[in-house]
């Protein structure tokens, strides 16, 4: 991969220029591909709703086996998928690897249910009945943000395509690589070509695809601006969404936790994909009794992990940072960074950085962090650190939030659906629940007798 240049280019009939990808690590370019112009993604779509034809009439024990395949060419890859991710998004390996793992076990799970989806039925009068259908919504597209991209592509493909639909996935025009991994590798499993498509492109493609009038829905992974754009072309073509928007996620830690747990979350709900998660946990609100021991505590963890990861301690400062070896010198690099004494009111506190900065916050009492807790606009995430059952479940119910951790932070299971309240979005990723963003209901009504006339 020392050399590794990717040219990601079709037959162009009308694309919009070319674009590079590059490696954060070094500055360096990987990839130039072509973005795709109207004419472009009309025939991605026409290929989609062939493929559609095909996939749509297969048995949901069929579509079961073919993810399971494709899993299992995941695992199998692993290595060389966390690897492509690594080089064009510049997360850690091991971060790489764990992601890696959610999408194979993402496939798994959706393959679980595609043999069990089925309809009712319902018995009416005189032996007449009525039956419901649980059918594919037809071409769906996939938009994603660079900063989870393989992730991304698995966790809106695998329920998808578990459903019957086709789907056309657009990456971030930052990260356009390892979503052809995962084309590749549906299409070893068995899949039938164009059912999973990757376009390449930025905004300008994204709009030729939410504006076709065969996509049949729009799941976008991204900003919450860029969110709202979406919705727009959606809602012209009366096109149902799925938004996984950004936040601002409190994290709660009362004074009774157990320290040494509270303060590596804290680090991870901060630190992790340095800082570049949506739902990462930035407001850390600090019961005032323990919060000089907390940041204390925070800061020397901090250390230890930076010196750990980078060889060397550097400053706990948010600086731009420029490491040793020389092949890095071109990449892009700032040190963590840690805020105390901060006021609700600080753009740090209000604003979505996306960045590895973490925020401290003073709180006297449970009533008066919830209402500082949910004075934002967003609602992605939250969590609440302490050994009080009760005060535990009481807070995760009161935190206005798609999803609340109690003694943990950023973990996500393919079991548990993942989501946004407020403006950080609406519709559901992973869990059984997200089969139904996915499905239509069709009532079939039977009459088993002659019908009078009316007239
Ligand atoms: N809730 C979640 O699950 C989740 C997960 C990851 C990231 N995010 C959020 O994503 C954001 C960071 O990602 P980003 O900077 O890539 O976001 P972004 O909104 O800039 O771009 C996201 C995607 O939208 C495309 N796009 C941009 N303009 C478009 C338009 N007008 N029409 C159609 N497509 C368009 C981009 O090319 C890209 O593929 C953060 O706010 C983060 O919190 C949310």
């Amino acid at each position: 991969l020392g050399t590794w240049n990717y040219v990601l280019v079709g037959a162009p009939v009308d694309a919009s220029g070319t674009e590079k990808a590059f490696e954060p690590a070094t500055g360096r370019v990987i990839a130039t591909f072509t973005c795709l112009g109207e004419k472009e993604v009309s025939l991605d779509v026409e290929n989609a709703k062939a493929a559609f034809k095909i996939w749509s009439k297969k048995c949901g024990r069929e579509r079961c086996q073919i993810l399971l395949e494709a899993a299992r060419i995941i695992k199998e890859r692993k290595d060389e998928i966390a690897t492509v991710e690594t080089i064009n998004n510049g997360k850690s390996i091991f971060e790489a690897r764990l992601d890696v793992d959610t999408c194979w076990q993402c496939l798994e799970y959706y393959a679980g249910l595609a043999a069990s989806m089925a309809g009712e039925h319902i018995q009416l009068p005189e032996g007449s009945f009525g039956y419901t259908r649980r059918e594919p919504l037809g071409v769906c597209v996939g938009i994603g943000a660079w900063n989870y991209p393989f992730q991304t592509a698995c966790w809106k493909s695998a329920p998808a395509l578990a459903c019957g639909n086709a789907m056309i996935f657009k990456p971030s025009p930052f990260t356009p690589v390892s979503a052809l991994l995962l084309a590749e590798i549906y299409t070893q499993a068995g899949m039938p070509p164009g059912l999973f498509n990757v376009v390449q492109g930025g905004a300008a493609t994204g709009q030729f695809l939410c504006q076709h009038q065969d996509v049949a829905k729009v799941s976008f992974t991204g900003s919450v601006p860029t969110g709202m754009k979406i919705m727009e072309m959606s809602a012209k073509g009366i096109k149902p969404v799925t938004l996984e928007l950004g936040g601002k996620s409190p994290l709660i830690i009362f004074s009774d936790c157990n320290m040494e747990n509270a303060v590596k979350r804290a680090l991870m709900a901060n630190f992790l994909m340095q800082g570049q998660v949506c739902c990462n946990g930035t407001r850390v609100f600090v019961q005032k009794e323990i919060i000089d021991k907390f940041t204390k505590e925070v800061r020397v963890l901090g250390f230890v992990k930076l010196a750990k990861e980078q060889g060397a301690s550097v400053l706990c400062g948010g600086d731009l940072y420029v490491p040793e070896d020389p092949k890095l010198k071109e990449g892009y690099y700032m040190t963590p960074c840690i805020l105390t004494n901060c006021r609700d009111d600080m753009t740090c506190v209000r604003e979505e950085i996306f960045g590895p900065v973490m925020s401290i916050l003073s709180f006297d009492t449970e009533a008066e962090v919830l209402e500082r807790a949910n004075d934002t606009t967003f609602g992605l995430a939250a969590g609440v650190f302490t050994r009080d059952i009760q005060r535990a479940h009481r807070v995760a119910a009161e935190l206005q939030a798609g999803t609340c951790y109690i003694n943990n932070y950023n973990v996500s299971p393919v079991e548990l659906p993942f989501g946004g309240y407020k403006k950080s979005g609406f519709g559901r990723e992973n869990g059984r629940v997200t089969i139904e963003y996915y499905l239509q209901l069709k009532t079939v009504c039977v009459e088993m007798g002659n019908v009078e006339s009316v007239f």
